[in-house]
């Protein structure tokens, strides 16, 4: 039975394989599907080839103008980004030769402190952007740096772009590793207010501003406090990091000897949110995961960065025993790859080799990292009434997938199914097998040349 809603009229319907997770169903493969979207973006009908001629009818539209997808294509919801650092992406790739701290002393804090120069800014912002777009993140949730006009101008070239994105300014009014990469709590308050006022005033329909402290070594409990009061006073979205490397929790403690716990200090400071997203929690105790399901805040899990930087495993198992949101993440540049694709690899196998430690370790399937990779971020990011699937009245953000293009990187030996489609891809595939990519139902990738010209023109100004 096809389902349907008439948000407006429409604008395409395709015909053939769609791929996505529902909470029910972490893998359902629709097959010879009819799916609408309407002049808004969103879905408007989900429908059987064998109901063409009823939805032509209640629909409006002609066989001629459907668009048909190859034997070796399929449309799956696009990647869910939940946590990634912009500037960092200028590194991405190197200095992964030591542990948390002294990485964050030695590259991350000189490399972010450049980024008053809004130039660098424009040049690093812009190819962080049309990278994870061409490899398929359709929403992104990103942490800029303390530099207001800077992260200004990331929010303005995602919604140039196209891509959906959440946006933070970094607030920070600790340093000693780097005293003039910090703040003051006044200026990290009052500049954290001006981000959101100016960016809200902008009315980009796809960037929203999140309110983002470091994490709890690089901010003093006055400044957690106010974060949390502008959090809560605009109903904003919430993002840190949280329990991802033993010295670090060791710091805390000693930081914050009032709090029961790593969360508790987040959490007494109106940080935990049914809109926060934090990274990490490799070392968060059953309690504390506990406290994350009652408050509603999710979990992002980005192993690529968990491994580089050798800061610890998490047990996703565990994660969602305790019914806690849980996405996933590049977190470029601790992870030094910005595709979604290689985050899903790594939590596969991190879930694997946690199976081959521990016999009775039920480890992840293929199928559960493909829902945590779409609609699992949707719901971390609280933005699961909009995106994560192809559920009728969401916006159709999309990955059209061609597991056999020409020259690219998996070959097919027969007629595969969709599921073995899929399979090859996810494991083997890269930006070459996505050949069109949809942010509420506009084609942003490929890139098109005019759009291109206005961006640069635009961003020059
Ligand atoms: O992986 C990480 N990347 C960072 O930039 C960072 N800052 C605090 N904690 C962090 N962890
Ligand atoms: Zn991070």
């Amino acid at each position: 039975m096809a389902t349907s809603s008439r948000a407006g009229g429409l604008e395409r319907v395709f015909r053939g394989t769609f791929i996505h997770s529902t909470p029910d169903a972490a893998l359902q493969i629709l097959e010879d599907a009819l799916l609408g979207v309407d002049s808004v973006g969103k879905i408007a009908f989900v429908g059987k080839g064998t109901e063409l001629d009823a939805l032509t009818q209640d629909f409006g539209f002609s066989p001629a103008e459907i668009l048909h997808l190859g034997p070796h294509e399929f449309f799956m919801p696009g990647l869910v980004d939940t946590h990634i650092h912009a500037p960092q992406y200028s590194y991405a790739g190197t200095g992964l030769d030591m542990p948390l701290l002294e990485w964050l002393k030695t590259y991350t804090f000189p490399a972010e402190s450049c980024f008053h120069d809004l130039d660098l800014a424009r040049r690093v912002y812009t190819q962080v952007v049309r990278r994870t777009l061409k490899n398929g993140t359709t929403t992104a949730c990103y942490f800029a740096t303390i530099h207001t006009d800077a992260s200004l101008l990331l929010c303005q070239i995602t919604d140039v772009f196209g891509q959906r994105g959440l946006v933070g300014k970094v607030c920070m009014d600790r340093n000693d590793s780097l005293p003039r990469y910090s703040e003051t709590s006044q200026e990290s308050q009052a500049e954290t207010c001006r981000f959101i006022e100016e960016l809200l005033n902008k009315q980009y329909p796809l960037v929203k501003p999140v309110v983002t402290p470091r994490f709890a070594l690089s901010c003093t409990g006055a400044l957690l406090g106010q974060l949390g009061a502008i959090a809560k006073k605009n109903n904003l979205h919430i993002q840190s990091h949280i329990s991802e490397n033993p010295e670090e929790v060791k710091l805390v403690k000693e930081l914050f000897p009032e709090a029961e716990s790593y969360t508790d200090v987040y959490h007494r400071h109106n940080l935990l949110t049914d809109k926060t997203v934090m990274a990490h929690g490799c070392y968060l105790t059953d309690q504390e995961l506990d406290l994350f399901h009652e408050t509603g805040a999710a979990l992002s899990h980005c192993p690529n960065s968990n491994i580089s930087l050798r800061s610890g495993v998490l047990n996703v198992r565990n994660v969602l025993r305790h019914k806690v949101k849980l996405g996933l993440g590049t977190d470029v540049a601790g992870g030094y790859s910005s595709s979604m694709l290689d985050t899903m690899r790594r939590t596969l196998d991190v879930s694997k080799i946690l199976g081959t430690l521990d016999p009775d370790y039920h480890s992840l399937t293929m199928e559960e990292v493909f829902r945590l990779a779409t609609l699992g971020g949707s719901q971390a990011l609280s933005m699961d009434q909009q995106i994560g699937n192809f559920e009728v009245g969401k916006d159709f953000d999309a990955l059209r997938v061609n597991v056999k293009v020409p020259d690219g990187p998996v070959d097919l030996f027969q007629r595969d199914q969709p599921k073995v489609l899929l399979e090859k891809f996810l494991n083997l595939g890269d930006d070459w097998n996505i050949v069109e990519v949809f942010v509420a139902g506009r084609k942003v990738v490929p890139f098109s040349d005019p759009s291109n010209l206005a961006v640069q023109s635009h961003l020059s100004q």
